[in-house]
This record gives C-alpha cells, sequence and structure tokens, in this order.
C-alpha cells in the first residue's frame, strides 16, 4: 500500500548560470505515513529547501511528482500548511485575527463565534493568552511570533504541516521553550509534519524518523533513520535513553563523513533512490547472546 504521502522519482535541476545544469537531486523517493513526524537533514545546498518547495506546491520539479492522499500535488492549497522561520504574519492584523484569517478560509461555512473560539484555543496551547492576542505582531518578542505561527498552522489542521526551520532565528531557550510546545501540540493531533532543521538534536527529539541526505549535487535521501525513543519525550530526560548518543553518533558519523562519501553519484536511467532503513535499539536484545555491539539494522540497503 501506498504511504500518505508518496514522493515519487523527483528529480530537480537548474541551469547552473554557465550555459550548463546543475542535477540537485535525482528519482528521489520517499513516503511518510499519516500523523508521521519525519524531519530531513543534511548540508547547506543539498536541495533540503526545494523538496519542502515541491511539496507545498510553490514549484514544479523537472520530472517525478507528488501524491498526497491519493492526489498529485499541484499548486498551493490549504492542505499544505508551511511555517517558515520569518514567521509569515499579517502585520495589519492583531495576533488573534492572524489566527482566525486561515481558520475562516479554512471553515467558510463556521460563524464568527466558533472561529475565535477555535483560534484562541490552539493559541492558548502555545501559552498565548489574554491582553497579548490582541496585540499586532510587531508588538511581539520573535518567540511570540513563531508560536502565532505554529498556533496558526495548527489550528489550520493541514493534511501536511511543512516547517522549514521553525526555530533557527529563535535563541536557545526560547527555541527549547517552543519545541516543548509543538511537542505537546503535535501530541495532541494527528498531524502529518514535514520539517527541516540543521539541528540534530532538535530532530532527534520531534522526529519519529530522520531522513539523511548526501551532499549536492546529485545529492540523494540516502538512509531514514527510525527514532527509537518512546513518547512523550521531553529534553532533559531524552538524553538518559540507551538509544540516544547511538543515534546521535550514527547521524553525526553521516553528517561529517559519509554525506561526502555518498555524494555526486549520478543514478542509472530508471534507477529509483529508495533510502536505507536504519534501526538502532540497544534495548533490543541481541540475537546472539555473545554479540555485545549496538543493534543496527540496515534495510533496502
Ligand atoms: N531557483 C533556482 N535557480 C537555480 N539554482 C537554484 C534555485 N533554487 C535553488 N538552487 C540551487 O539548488 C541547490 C539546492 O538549494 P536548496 O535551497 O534547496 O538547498 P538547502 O539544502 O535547502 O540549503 P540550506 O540548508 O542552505 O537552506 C543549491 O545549489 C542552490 O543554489
Amino acid at each position: 500500500m501506498k504511504p500518505y504521502l508518496s514522493i515519487e522519482k523527483l528529480t530537480q535541476k537548474f541551469p547552473d548560470g554557465n550555459g550548463g545544469e546543475l542535477t540537485v537531486f535525482e528519482n528521489a523517493s520517499f513516503g511518510v505515513d499519516k500523523g508521521e513526524f519525519v524531519v530531513i537533514l543534511g548540508h547547506s545546498g543539498c536541495g533540503k529547501s526545494t523538496i519542502m518547495n515541491i511539496l507545498a506546491g510553490l514549484a514544479d520539479p523537472t520530472s517525478g511528482g507528488v501524491i498526497m492522499d491519493g492526489q498529485e500535488v499541484k499548486g498551493p492549497s490549504l492542505d499544505r500548511g508551511v511555517v517558515f522561520q520569518n514567521y509569515s504574519l499579517l502585520p495589519w492584523l492583531t495576533t488573534l485575527k492572524n489566527v482566525m484569517f486561515g481558520v475562516k478560509a479554512r471553515h467558510p461555512e463556521w460563524t464568527k463565534s466558533q472561529v475565535e473560539e477555535h483560534a484562541t484555543k490552539f493559541l492558548a496551547m502555545v501559552g498565548l493568552e489574554g491582553d497579548v492576542i490582541h496585540r499586532k505582531p510587531s508588538q511581539l518578542s520573535g518567540g511570540m511570533r513563531q508560536r502565532v505561527s505554529i498556533a496558526r498552522a495548527f489550528a489550520n489542521h493541514p493534511k501536511l504541516l511543512l516547517l522549514d526551520e521553525p526555530f533557527g532565528a529563535l535563541d536557545a531557550l526560547t527555541r527549547g521553550t517552543i519545541q516543548d510546545e509543538l511537542l505537546k501540540i503535535w501530541g495532541q493531533m494527528e498531524q502529518t509534519v514535514f520539517m527541516i532543521t540543521h539541528d540534530i538534536d532538535e530532530a532527534i527529539l520531534l522526529a519519529d524518523r530522520i531522513l539523511l541526505m548526501t551532499n549536492g549535487p546529485h545529492a540523494r535521501v540516502a538512509e531514514s533513520v527510525d527514532i527509537t525513543i518512546p513518547r512523550p519525550r521531553n529534553r532533559t530526560e531524552i538524553i538518559e535513553h540507551p538509544n540516544y548518543y547511538a543515534i546521535r553518533n550514527h547521524l553525526v558519523q553521516f553528517l561529517g563523513k559519509r554525506s561526502k562519501e555518498l555524494a555526486g553519484q549520478p543514478t542509472q536511467a530508471g534507477q529509483t533512490n529508495a533510502p536505507a532503513t536504519v534501526r538502532i535499539d540497544l534495548t533490543e536484545p541481541a540475537e546472539d547472546p555473545e554479540d555485545k555491539r549496538p543493534a543496527l539494522k540496515a534495510v533496502n540497503s
């Protein structure tokens, strides 16, 4: 059976500025299940934002396509919500009205008070209550603005929520608090999320699965790493889990070394670049009682 979101043989080429062609990625194929939180990690320039723009329907790939819930993704739609690093709030509307704006578009049949109640509920879920919701974005801190964009995105309950480095502009303390709020709100809804980040610890905290991209050009999604740490997760306790550093080391090693080694290998005609599944679980008993090595399995490789 096809996954809820299916990325099929996606290829992106751009003019390289010298009359030639830059192949960013080729035949990238992977799936995301309904309600899954998937994070993509890779070095600058490998094509993460390009994939995100295609998923959002803001750009067309050179070839290949994206199927979501049985339909091909074509152009932007309310079914796909995007949260960017720069908040993209409407500056002339209050916090509450910024959230209501999207809810009204999604549910045109709702009364004004239904829309307001729904928006207020989601703002409260990210800790914005009272007078603050009647302030305009310019009167809020960066962290508060990002909370508003998260509340707005979740309040619309899109089929797919795309997060493009949403915490990149925030200080570490605020970032931590909002990560917790994001986890809380995500835990209460069956929301499919696809997120870009450069922060390995953030990726482990939030994701069900992390997709690892090799360096470009000719980048590919080489691995899909299962995050074998039970939920609910919490920033301070997660590091105590036996799998935490084993997973972290695998990711660091991939980004530091293997992303370069695997880079730049053009695909054969017709080849599909599906990622290998990696599952690291030190809590699983080793098959051979004498074997004390970490349980590391690669499937489909
Ligand atoms: N419209 C465009 N025209 C030409 N080249 C482009 C265009 N958009 C992106 N590129 C090139 O495609 C490659 C991938 O860019 P992309 O922004 O997707 O990378 P990224 O992985 O998101 O990087 P970062 O982590 O720095 O945001 C880069 O080499 C970039 O220069």
